[in-house]
Formats: structure tokens, sequence, C-alpha cells
């Protein structure tokens, strides 16, 4: 899959460079509440939001070093920090007074409404960012009505206007007609030349709201981001709705219950500055000796020892949609792999990794992911950092299952079960009701295109909610589509139908009863486990088709017979051949020359080792590779 902005992963390696205030933080710790402003920047990617954030970052006085791209093995020198929480403090003076503007990043990849959630829990007010020349997009739809629906207020923004093409009128007009943006509160800048900036944080300052909270109140704090470093353990982000906490204060956990003392705050500006209090309304780091990210759980409420206070409306806990399995290329990569997989996932709790193994490709993990640009940064984070190139399967997803049966439910630990391996499926017989994933997706194409657009979702069994016309020429669309549709090449294809016009962006729907299938692949009779999968009933025929004939393909002739066959339960939906040698190989070779005989024998010796024997045939470990990697 294409991401939806591949360079973004770049970003989370390009550590920007800038000075720190000196003698500042003393000034920020006594900052009044209505002096404050906690606030985000959404948009569309490469709609500017990282040249916004550097603007706004210069002219709230700090300099910028040369843009600098760090290799990943820098990086990993660096501090986790650096890379991941990219929350700053700014400092600035207006009309004589000083305010503490606390940028919060939201994630440049925009997996699960869940993750641009926990960047908009912090904040009381967002940019909206919107590109003067492409207009609204999918992402710039969702995370407004996201942000509304938190209660945020906007701040509209046309960025590049100094594009040739910018039609910022045009785009007023839209914003206000799905929007009912008043285009005389739009702002109208251009982030790269620096034309307009200076409106931009007066603006902050003068409309978006400052945060409402209760400084009597008993020490209440959201933990909205976690990195880790390698000297202080888990570290948290967190935002202080009620109270104040001190260095040296004992604090609890409401999602784990364990207790902490607080062993260092610090405001990020974004170089680190320690402080020894936060307090209501700022937004701050705290290390507390927390030994594993599991522990810095995002979403979480912060209180003082003993003294219990209600859980802030957090997010529902981070949950791994996507999965996938990663194999080293040879077991002796085993271990090499495993230490990869332990330092990127120390920097990001929310993967999941469960040992797995397959008797084709050895022994590996199954790791889960909250979505699908998320996989793909992970992967090829992994790829990068890692030397050889680890196998990589299609990504699946995960079902529920309610099975009936007290055998089978004692056998799999309950009625309803979660599944993303189908070798771990229950019996067909025993299976009542499948569910699985849905996300609601926002589609904007342009007109002309729009007839392809709707094949491709109802090919992928996509149901439409709505459809409003932007202006004459685009049209926005939502649909509910089952994951397991979207996950292989979704994104590919909508952007080579529409010539890379459309775009598109999702969130989490909930889970549907669906009428999945197993579909198992026989070889001469036998199942081989690793290759079957999960698909829905009415797309079965056609997926057991492409497989037998892509196995026909990919499996070496040898000297029986072998009979290819995709099932559902008992029905055989496909069936292909592969034909015997007719001729001993060694029969060519004249009977005297011994030793091409056993040069021979030796080669065939060794490639049976790559080998794994089903039904008395040789497959080919490639076999199931290709059959199995994205
Ligand atoms: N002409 C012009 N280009 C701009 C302007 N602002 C940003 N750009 C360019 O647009 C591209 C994307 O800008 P970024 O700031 O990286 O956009 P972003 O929204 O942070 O992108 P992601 O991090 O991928 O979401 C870059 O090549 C910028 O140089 C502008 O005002 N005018």
């Amino acid at each position: 899959m294409m991401l939806n902005g591949k360079h973004n992963l770049i970003f989370r390696f390009l550590v920007r460079r800038f000075s720190s205030y000196e003698g500042v933080p003393e000034k920020l710790r006594d900052i009044p509440i209505e002096r404050i402003r906690n606030f985000c920047i959404i948009a569309h990617v490469d709609h500017g939001k990282s040249t916004l954030a550097d603007r706004l970052l210069e002219k709230a006085g700090l300099k910028i070093d040369r843009p600098q791209i760090l290799d990943s093995l820098q990086v990993e020198k660096e501090r986790g920090i650096t890379v991941k929480a990219q929350t700053v403090s700014l400092f600035y003076i207006h009309e004589n007074k000083e305010y503490l503007l606390n940028l919060i990043d939201t994630p440049g990849h925009v997996d699960f409404s869940n993750e641009v959630h926990r960047s908009l829990a912090p904040c009381d007010g967002a940019i909206l960012l919107v590109d003067a020349n492409h207009g609204i997009q999918a992402q710039t739809v969702s995370n407004y009505f996201m942000a509304v629906s938190r209660n945020l207020k906007i701040l509209p923004i046309l960025n590049k206007i100094d594009l040739k093409n910018a039609n910022p009128e045009r785009v007023c007009q839209d914003l206000m007609s799905m929007f009912d943006i008043d285009p005389e509160g739009v702002l109208k800048i251009s982030a790269k030349l620096g034309v307009g900036i200076e409106n931009v944080i007066p603006n902050i300052i003068e409309r978006l709201p400052s945060p409402k909270t209760d400084p009597e109140a008993p020490f209440r704090a959201l933990l909205f981001d976690s990195a880790y470093d390698r000297y202080r353990g888990a570290l948290s982000l967190i935002n202080v709705r009620e109270g104040e906490v001190s260095v040296g204060q004992e604090i609890t956990s409401v999602a784990t219950g364990k207790s902490y003392e607080v062993k260092s705050l610090s405001l990020l500006t974004p170089a680190e500055v320690p402080i020894d209090r936060l307090s209501s309304g700022q937004v701050g780091l705290l290390g507390c000796n927390m030994r594993s990210g599991k522990e810095a759980v995002i979403g979480d409420t912060i209180h003082l020892k003993g003294v219990s206070v209600a859980q802030l409306p957090g997010f529902r806990p981070q949950q791994a949609m996507v999965f996938a399995g990663v194999y080293p290329p040879d077991q002796s990569k085993y271990i090499s792999l495993r230490a990869a997989i332990e330092k990127l996932t120390l920097n990001d709790s929310a993967v999941t990794v469960t040992p797995d193994s397959n008797s084709a490709l050895g022994q590996g993990w199954r790791l889960g992911f909250l979505g699908l640009l998320h996989m793909e940064v992970f992967c090829q984070r992994l790829e990068q950092e890692y030397d050889t190139e680890p196998i990589i399967t299609a990504p699946s997803v995960t079902y529920k299952v309610k099975i009936h049966g007290a055998k089978a439910i004692k056998a799999h630990g309950g009625e309803e079960i979660t599944v993303s391996n189908p070798a771990l499926l229950p019996d067909t017989q025993n299976i009542t009701e499948f569910h699985e994933p849905q996300i609601l997706a926002t589609i904007i194409t342009p007109t002309d295109f729009l007839g392809p657009v709707i094949g491709l979702c109802v090919e992928r069994r996509g149901v439409q909610k709505t459809s409003t016309h932007i202006d004459s020429d685009r049209v926005m669309m939502t649909y509910i589509f089952p994951l397991a549709e979207i996950v292989l090449d979704f994104y590919d294809r909508l952007k080579s139908l529409t010539s890379g016009y459309a775009s598109f962006d999702y969130e989490d729907h909930g889970y549907q009863v669906t009428n999945a299938v197993k579909l198992k692949i026989l070889l001469n009779g036998q199942e081989v486990e690793e290759l079957s999968s999960i698909v829905h009933a009415s797309k079965a025929q056609v997926f057991a088709r492409q497989l037998v004939a892509k196995l026909k393909d990919i499996i070496p002739r040898q000297m029986v017979q072998i009979a290819i066959q995709a099932a559902v339960g008992g029905k055989i939906l496909a069936r292909e051949t592969i034909k015997p040698y007719r001729k001993d190989v060694t029969a060519k070779l004249y009977g005297g020359d011994v030793t091409r005989r056993m040069k021979l024998l030796r080669q065939q010796a060794e490639g049976k080792k790559k080998m794994r024997s089903i039904a008395n045939i040789s497959i080919p470990r490639d076999t199931f590779i290709s059959i199995l990697k994205r």
C-alpha cells in the first residue's frame, strides 16, 4: 500500500533543531491559566502542518537550525523523545502580556480515530489548515468533525496562497458550504514564504479559548502520549486538568492502579527543561521510573496517591486492528530480528507482539497494529534497521467468532473468541456467527472519476452512507467497508483510478455480522494449514481460483501428480493439476558418469532441506513466501 504520506516516515526521522529559551521556564511556570492556550494543527497530509509549526516556533522566538535528516541509527542515539513527542511549549508576549502556547502534535499518520483523539484530548482549540490549491481533502473533513465533536474551537487557515493555482476564494466557499465557516474569519498565509504568519499567534490567543480547569481541585491529569527513554524508562506526556503536581509526590495511575514517585517534570520547549511543578492547564513530561512502555497507558488518568478522583473521559484503549506475521529470512536470523522488534516496540507500545510459528516459515511473530499506516511505518523501520529483509505476511484483521458445542467452547476458551489467524479457527460446524471489523471511510474525488470510484467501493463490499458535492468538481462520499477489504490495496487502487486525485481517510466503526468462511488449500487431499485464509463467502470462489492458479505456477513439477484444491468445508471450489515428470531427470546422464550423478543428488538433497513435504509433495519455502507475503 502506498502511504497517505510516505514521507511522513521521514518526518518522524526529521528532527528539527531548535534553540531553546534561556531563562524563560521560570516565567512559563507562573503564567495564569487564562493565558495558556493548548492547541493543535489539523490538516490533510502535505497541506503544510510542519512548515507552519516551524514558523510558529520562529515567531515565538525559537531559532531553527537547518533541518537535519538523521538516519535510523542516529535516531536511536537520540533521546527517543525527540523523535516521538513533538509537543512544544512556546512563550509569547502579546499586548504586553506573557502567554504559554502549547502546540500539541497530531500524528502525521492518521490511523484510526484513536490516534487523532488522543492528540485532540489535551486541546481546547485547533488550527484547521487547508491547502489553498488542493482545497478540502478527506483528512480535513474527518479531522474537522472529530475536533468539533470534542468541542474544540476552530481557527481556519488557508496555506500556500503563494502557489500559482491557489484559489483561496473557492476554498473559502467550500469551507463555508461544508463546515459553515465564515470566510471573513479565515486567515490566508504562505507558511513557506512567511506571508501572513504574523497574524497567526495573535489569532490563536484571541480566538482560541484557555483551558477550563479548576486549580483548587485535587490533582488530575490526562496521560496522552508516551515515549521511552533508555535511562529513565517510559516517560509520559501529561495535561494537568486540575490541581498541580510536584517532583517527589506520589502519584497513582487509574488504569493500572500502580503508584510511583514523581522523579522528574519538564516542559518541552522543545528541548526538555526541568521544572519542579506542573500546574493546571499545563502540558509537560512526567518521569516516574516506569520500567516498561506498557505502564504508560495512553488515555489514563493520573492522580495523587490516596486522593481518588473521577476518571477523565479517556478514549478507548488502543487496540490492534491489523495483523501481520513477521519471520526471519532464515532461522539463523531469528535472534537479531527479535532484538530489532524489541527495540522498535519500546518506543511504540501500541504494537502488540505474539510469538507465532509456521511450519513453512519457521519461528516468528504475529504483530498487531492500529491501522495500515501504522503497520507500514513500523515494517519500513524494521526493514531499515535490520540488515536483511524480514518476511512480512499479508495483513489480516481480527474476526470475532461465536461458537457452539461444549467441546469446542472448552477447547477455545469461551463462546465468543477473537481470531486473526485462520489456522486457529474452530471447525466450521462449531461456528455460529462471524463478526468482522468495519470502518467508516471518507472519500473525496473529482466528479470525473466518480463512476470508477463507486465501482471500486462496490467491489470492496462498501455501503454508501452519504454523498455530497463540495463544489461543482468534487464529491465527498462516506462509506462503510469491512476492514478486510481495504487492508490490501484499496488505497493504491483508489489513487491509480483517479490519477492520484482522490483522498481517503477512515475510522473504526465496530464489528458487524458477516458471512465469512475458511478457505482451505489441499495438496493431494491434505490440508496445508499455512495457506488457509478467512474470506467473505461471496468472494470465496474467485479467490479460490486465483490462489489455485498461482500455486500451479509456483510449485515445481515433481515425480508424482499434484492435485491443488481450494475448498470451503467439504466443498471443492477450484482445482488444478500439476502433471508429474514423464522421465527420470537423471536418465539423460549417460551411465558411467558417477560424479555428475552424485553432484546432482547432492544438489537435490540441498534443495530438499528448503522444502516442506506435504502428502509426499515437496513444497519449496519460496512458494509459501510468495503466497503469504504482502
Ligand atoms: N508553495 C508552498 N509550499 C508549501 C507551503 N507550506 C508548505 N509547503 C510545502 O508543502 C510540502 C508539505 O509541507 P509540510 O509542512 O511537510 O506538510 P505537512 O502537512 O506537515 O505534511 P505531513 O507531515 O506529511 O502531514 C512541503 O514541500 C512544503 O515545503 C506554502 O505556503 N507554499
